[in-house]
């Protein structure tokens, strides 16, 4: 389980999660939903130890890891797919793949992350900057699969795609979260998120507002009150 418990966190002076308690069982996928500003990347960055809370506690597996940097959480299972894809655009795919797969066995990263994405097995020699965005996005979302983890914490990783790139992301989710790895799931793709998903947590203003099964949510009325995103 990764467990936040009260937790506060924000940038200096400005203040952005307060009091927020968040739960991700192991193997379940849970969105976390609210409007543009509510904090949503501030928490994933606070999960994956980029950033560190002022106040509350984090814990992994039952340890405590509160305050630990984003590369001992890594080594514990989290992986982080940030917003804004995260890949180096003047390397090449096959050093992007290297580079994430850190410690581990590079032609074991490049076969997993070719196995998930065919298409960037034909590019593996190219700058990552020259690949479509769709392209780009499955390169930033490799990072899931060469690393084995447990925790894969995404950051709107569908954005700015055409439909059908959408629709293939959204594919790899299903296929991330059948082997068993837990996602916290950032989307303005609200609808398909909520397909996805055994748990909901809504953030307004840095507040989790509510907590429950996505059952329990009028897709419509949370639509209209908090996203302005993507109905589809
Ligand atoms: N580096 C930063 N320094 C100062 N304030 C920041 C920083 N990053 C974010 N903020 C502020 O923190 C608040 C929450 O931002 P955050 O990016 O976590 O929200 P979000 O829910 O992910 O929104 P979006 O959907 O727009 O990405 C916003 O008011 C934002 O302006």
């Amino acid at each position: 389980m990764l467990e936040l418990t009260d937790v506060s966190a924000g940038y200096g002076e400005t203040a952005v999660l307060a009091d927020v308690s968040l739960w991700v069982p192991p193997r379940s996928v849970v969105a976390l939903l609210g409007a543009n500003g509510a904090g949503k990347t501030t928490l994933l960055r606070v999960a994956s130890g980029l950033l560190k809370p002022s106040a509350g506690r984090m814990s992994l597996d039952g340890t405590d890891v509160t305050g630990k940097a984003p590369h001992v959480l890594a080594n514990r299972g989290v992986c982080h797919v940030p917003e804004g894809r995260g890949i180096f655009p003047t390397l090449t795919v096959r050093d992007n793949l290297i580079i994430q797969a850190g410690d581990g066995n590079a032609d074991d990263a490049v076969e997993r992350a070719v196995s998930a994405f065919p298409i960037l097995g034909e590019k593996l020699s190219q700058l990552a900057g020259s690949l479509s965005g769709g392209q780009q996005q499955m390169l930033s979302l490799s990072r899931a699969y060469v690393t084995d983890p447990s925790y894969v914490l995404l950051d709107e990783v569908s954005m700015g795609l055409a439909p059908v790139v959408v629709d293939e992301i959204f594919e790899s989710l299903a296929t991330l979260a059948a082997q068993g790895r837990a996602l916290l799931l950032v989307e303005q793709y609200v609808t398909r998120a909520l397909d996805l998903a055994d748990y909901v947590y809504l953030l307004a203003r840095g507040r989790i507002e509510f907590a429950g099964e996505p059952g329990e949510l009028d897709a419509e009325r949370l639509m209209a009150r908090y996203m302005g995103g993507t109905h589809a």
